[in-house]
């Protein structure tokens, strides 16, 4: 069975009864009636390892849940749905991106906001195309905030994690909109850069995001205004190393992690992310768990 969907885990944690009502954590909150979010795990390292990468990203998903479960809830959150994994075997990524695809086709709908925990960034070609399906007639923007630009050909290998922009630009019948936020230079040839610039790709780069997030802003703000709604994909691959140990490929230099929650935060203000995902958590490469405490504090910021 190269493809499997799991039900979701039991969601355990600390819990402070004494302090009744206002000590709620985000485990406390999985599964609430009425939740206005929703999140599904796709565990599945193919792509990279297709990328010539390092395994280890489809333990992600449990790893993100075990950091996130202790988390405090924010005021006023209505908890939300766990919809389970999606666990991806062989070396082939496309059964599963198919798989994912129509579970995400089934939950926008119902949720004002899906959050994929990846996974390799093959899980974006899974998310977009269940997106895509969800909003037939929409224009969906792209925005990804990531080190790379992960626009490679599909060559004799297939499908990979850095081919899912490719795959989309091949695939979307209205247009292709799609803007990075914090490449490397040194992360990304001649030949990808050409084919970014060729296609119109918005690109900031890292050291334009050092200090402030104000060099993003502009592209969000500029992405949102063109389309009906946004699908945000965070490789957190973007952060440095001494940060996000735990990726297939670690940022010497990297953007802050204040500069990434600020850029995410002013797509969620949009009001059009209806999809987002946080992909490339390597656990086994994650000394000490501090990619996935971070990758834990990424995720609650999708959901809230
Ligand atoms: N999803 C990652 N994509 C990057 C990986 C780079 C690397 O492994 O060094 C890419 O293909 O460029
Ligand atoms: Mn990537
Ligand atoms: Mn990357």
């Amino acid at each position: 069975m190269p493809v499997q969907t799991l039900p979701p885990p039991v969601w355990t944690g600390r819990s402070d009864p004494e302090d009744g009502a206002l000590a709620l954590r985000m485990h406390h909150l999985a599964g609430k009636a009425g939740a206005g979010a929703a999140l599904i795990g796709f565990c599945c390292d193919a792509g990279v390892v297709r990328n010539k990468g390092n395994p280890g990203a489809a333990e992600a998903p449990g790893a993100i849940r075990a950091a996130l479960a202790g988390l405090a809830a924010p005021a006023g959150f209505d908890g939300f749905r766990d919809a389970g994994d999606i666990a991806v075997t062989g070396d082939d990524p496309g059964p599963g991106q198919d798989v994912l695809a129509a579970e995400l086709a089934a939950l926008i709908g119902d949720y004002r906001r899906v959050v994929v925990l990846g996974g390799g960034h093959e899980t974006a070609f899974g998310s977009w195309q269940g997106l895509r399906r969800a909003l037939p007639e929409a224009k969906i923007g792209i925005v990804n905030i990531d080190a790379h630009l992960d626009i490679r050909a599909l060559g004799a290998a297939g499908a990979s994690s850095g081919t899912p922009f490719f795959q989309i630009h091949q695939d979307d019948p209205h247009g292709f909109d799609y803007a990075v936020l914090g490449l490397a230079p040194e992360g990304n040839t001649q030949a990808l850069t050409a084919r970014a610039q060729d296609w119109g790709v918005d690109m900031i780069a890292d050291r334009e995001l050092q200090v402030s997030a104000e060099a993003g802003f502009a592209a969000i703000d500029a992405i949102a205004a063109r389309n009906d709604a946004l699908y945000l994909t965070v490789d957190l691959d973007v952060l440095p190393a001494s940060v996000a140990p735990g990726v297939s490929a670690p940022a010497a230099r990297g953007v802050p992690l204040h500069v990434v929650e600020a850029l995410i935060d002013r797509a969620l203000a949009s009001g059009k992310v209806r999809l987002a995902d946080m992909v490339e958590l390597s656990p086994p490469r994650d000394t000490a768990g501090l990619s996935a405490r971070v990758a834990a504090l990424i995720a609650r910021r999708l959901l809230i």
